[in-house]
C-alpha cells in the first residue's frame, strides 16, 4: 500500500495483534491506521473498543505467582521484561506475589486468596509451580463442595478459575505439551486472548489417604530415581536432570511389583496412534491392530479381566503414567506422543527389565521419529485407574524416614542383603515432586471440562494466517505530528 503523508492523514491509531511466527511461537505486532479526520478516528477506536469489551473470555484481572528460584532463577526478570508490558498493553490488571517459600502459592490459593475478584491465576515457574496451583485450586474446590479427597472412588468437582503458565522452570513439560513451545511471550499472548484448554487430573492415594494430584507424569523406577537424585543437585539448575539421568541410567535398577489397571475400553484411539493432541480433541484414526496384538502378547496377564481390571506382575525398570504427551524440549514428542489432554485417561507405560543397551535404545527413541513402544520389553495401555503394589511391603518407619529424605539400608535387595543389586523400592515422580510411598492407587482420571484450564489452544488449520484475528489492544487516536514513533504500517480506514 502506498505511504500516506501525515499532512494529508494527520490522525492515527495503532492496533496491536497476535502474529504467528514459526513453529508454535506467537509474537505481538502492531499496525497503524491513518485518518483524515479526528472524529472518524475516534469512531474507529470506539467501535474496536466495544468489540474488545464484548469478548468475555478475555481476562481483565489476574493473580500472578512468581517462583524466583525455578529453572535458571529468571522468573522475576522474565515476568517484568516480557510479560508485564504485554498485560499492560492489553489493559489487564494484576496482583503479583513473589513466593517466599515452597508451597506458598498452594497455601495462599487454598486458604487466603479472594478468588472471586480474579478471572484467572497465573504461575511463573516450572511444572512444580503449576502443580502448586493445581493443588491449591483443586483442593479448595473439593473442600468447598464437600468432596472427600481421601476416597479414590470420588470424582473431582471442577474448578471455576483457569490457570495460565508462564514457563520459567527446568523442564516446563506442562507448558510445552499444551502450547507446543516453552516461550514466555507466546504463553502471555495465549492468556491475553483468553484461550482455554481442559486438562486431565489424576488423584494419587495410599491406603485410602490422599497424597497428591498429577496432570502430567507419574513415574516409578527410572523417572522416580532421576528426580530423587536430581533434587539433591538443585544448585546445578536444569543440568541436574542430565547428570542424574545419566547416573540413573548407569545404575540400571529394576523394581518388582504388581500393576493393576482398569483399561479405558469406551474410547476412540490408542496410545499407538499417530495423532498428536494439543487441543483436547480426540480424532478417529485407524488403529494399528498388529501392534495391539503384539502388545497383548508381551503382557504377562496373571488374572485376566476380573471386574474389568487387569493385573500384571513383574520386574520393571520404569512404570510411567502419562496423562498428557509429556513433551518437553528434551523430547519434543514426549513420553506418550498420542496421549490426549482431556479424555479422562492416562497412558500406562510398563518398561520391563532388559539390558542396558535395550533400555538406552528405548530412551533414545523418545528423541527420534522411531516408536518407543515398539520393543518387546515395553507395553502401553490407556487406562482410567491403576494401582501399584511393590513386592515387599514398606514399613511405616521406612516411610517416615523416606519422607524426611533419608536413604535406607533396608531399601537394598531383601533377598541378598550383602549384594549390590536393585533396591526394593523406588519413589514416584509426581509431576516433578517426589512421593516416598511405593504403593499407590490412582483414582478415576477426571477431566474438569472447560474449567481447570490453561490458557492456550492449538489448531494446525489456522497456522498459516499471519494476522491472527485477535486484537490485543489499541493505542487510541492521536495526531501524527505529535507522535512520530508509531510508524510500522500505513493503512487507511475507509
Ligand atoms: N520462593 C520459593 N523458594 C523455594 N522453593 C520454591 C519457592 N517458590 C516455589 N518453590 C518450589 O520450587 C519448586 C520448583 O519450582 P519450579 O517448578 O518453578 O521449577 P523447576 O523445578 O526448576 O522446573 P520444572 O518443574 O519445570 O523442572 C517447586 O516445587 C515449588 O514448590
Ligand atoms: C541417555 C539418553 C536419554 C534421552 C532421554 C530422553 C527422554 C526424555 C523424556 C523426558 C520426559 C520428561 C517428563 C516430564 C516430567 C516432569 O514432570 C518433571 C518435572 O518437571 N521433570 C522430570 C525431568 O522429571
Ligand atoms: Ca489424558
Amino acid at each position: 500500500m502506498p505511504q500516506k503523508s501525515t499532512e494529508a492523514y494527520p490522525y492515527a491509531f495503532t492496533v496491536s495483534y497476535v502474529e504467528r511466527v514459526w513453529q508454535h511461537r506467537w509474537r505481538c505486532s502492531d499496525v497503524t491506521f491513518h485518518c483524515l479526520e479526528g472524529a472518524l478516528c475516534q469512531q474507529w477506536v470506539q467501535t474496536i473498543r466495544e468489540q474488545l469489551t464484548a469478548l468475555t473470555s478475555r481476562p481483565k484481572h489476574l493473580l500472578v505467582y512468581i517462583n524466583p528460584y525455578g529453572g535458571k532463577q529468571q522468573g522475576e526478570r522474565i515476568y517484568e521484561q516480557k510479560v508485564a508490558p504485554l498485560f499492560t498493553l492489553a489493559s489487564i490488571s494484576t496482583d503479583v506475589i513473589v513466593t517466599e517459600h515452597a508451597n506458598h502459592a498452594r497455601d495462599h490459593l487454598r486458604t487466603e486468596a479472594e478468588l472471586k475478584q480474579y478471572d484467572g491465576v497465573v504461575c511463573v515457574g516450572g511444572d512444580g509451580m503449576f502443580s502448586e496451583m493445581v493443588h491449591g485450586l483443586v483442593s479448595r474446590t473439593q473442600r468447598d463442595n464437600g468432596v472427600d479427597q481421601n476416597s479414590p472412588e470420588e470424582k473431582l468437582v471442577p474448578c471455576t478459575l483457569r490457570i495460565g503458565i508462564i514457563p520459567a522452570g527446568s523442564t516446563d513439560c506442562i507448558c510445552y505439551a499444551t502450547v507446543g513451545i516453552n516461550d514466555p511471550v507466546t504463553s502471555a499472548l495465549h492468556i491475553i486472548v483468553g484461550d482455554a484448554q481442559p486438562m486431565d487430573v489424576c488423584s494419587v492415594h495410599h491406603n485410602n489417604t490422599f497424597l497428591r494430584y498429577s496432570v502430567s507424569l507419574l513415574g516409578y523406577g527410572f523417572y522416580g530415581d532421576v528426580l530423587a537424585d536430581s533434587e539433591r543437585k538443585r544448585w546445578m539448575g536444569p543440568a541436574r536432570y542430565d547428570f542424574s539421568g545419566f547416573k540413573t541410567f548407569l545404575t540400571h535398577h529394576y523394581y518388582e511389583g504388581t500393576v493393576s489397571f482398569l483399561p479405558a475400553t469406551d474410547i476412540l484411539g490408542t496410545p499407538r496412534d499417530k495423532t498428536r493432541c494439543r487441543a483436547g480433541y480426540v480424532l478417529l484414526y485407524k488403529c494399528n491392530l498388529s501392534n495391539n496384538i503384539h502388545n497383548q502378547l508381551c503382557s504377562l496377564v496373571l488374572y485376566p479381566h476380573v471386574w474389568g481390571w487387569r493385573v500384571i506382575r513383574g520386574k520393571f525398570l520404569a512404570i510411567n503414567a502419562a496423562s498428557m504427551s509429556c513433551a518437553c524440549p528434551r523430547s519434543p514428542k514426549g513420553l506418550s506422543p498420542a496421549a490426549h489432554l482431556a479424555d479422562g485417561t492416562t497412558d500406562l507405560i510398563l518398561v520391563r527389565q532388559c539390558s542396558r543397551f535395550n533400555f538406552l535404545r528405548h530412551l533414545l527413541r523418545h528423541t527420534s521419529k522411531y516408536d518407543q513402544f515398539d520393543m518387546t520389553f515395553v507395553e502401553v495401555h490407556r487406562v482410567r485407574r491403576f494401582r501399584f503394589t511393590p513386592r515387599y511391603c514398606q514399613s511405616d518407619s521406612e516411610l517416615d524416614l523416606r519422607e524426611n529424605g533419608k536413604r535406607l539400608f533396608s531399601q537394598i535387595c531383601r533377598d541378598h542383603p550383602a549384594c549390590s543389586c536393585s533396591p526394593a523400592y523406588s519413589s514416584w515422580n509426581c509431576d516433578g515432586e517426589i512421593l516416598p510411598h511405593a504403593a499407590i492407587e490412582v483414582g478415576y482420571v477426571t477431566t474438569p471440562y472447560n474449567l481447570l484450564c490453561k490458557y492456550t489452544v492449538h489448531s494446525e488449520s489456522i497456522q498459516t494466517h499471519s494476522l491472527f484475528p485477535h486484537f490485543v489492544t489499541l493505542q487510541p487516536c492521536y495526531k501524527m505530528d505529535k507522535i512520530k514513533t508509531h510508524q510500522s504500517t500505513h493503512n487507511t480506514p475507509s
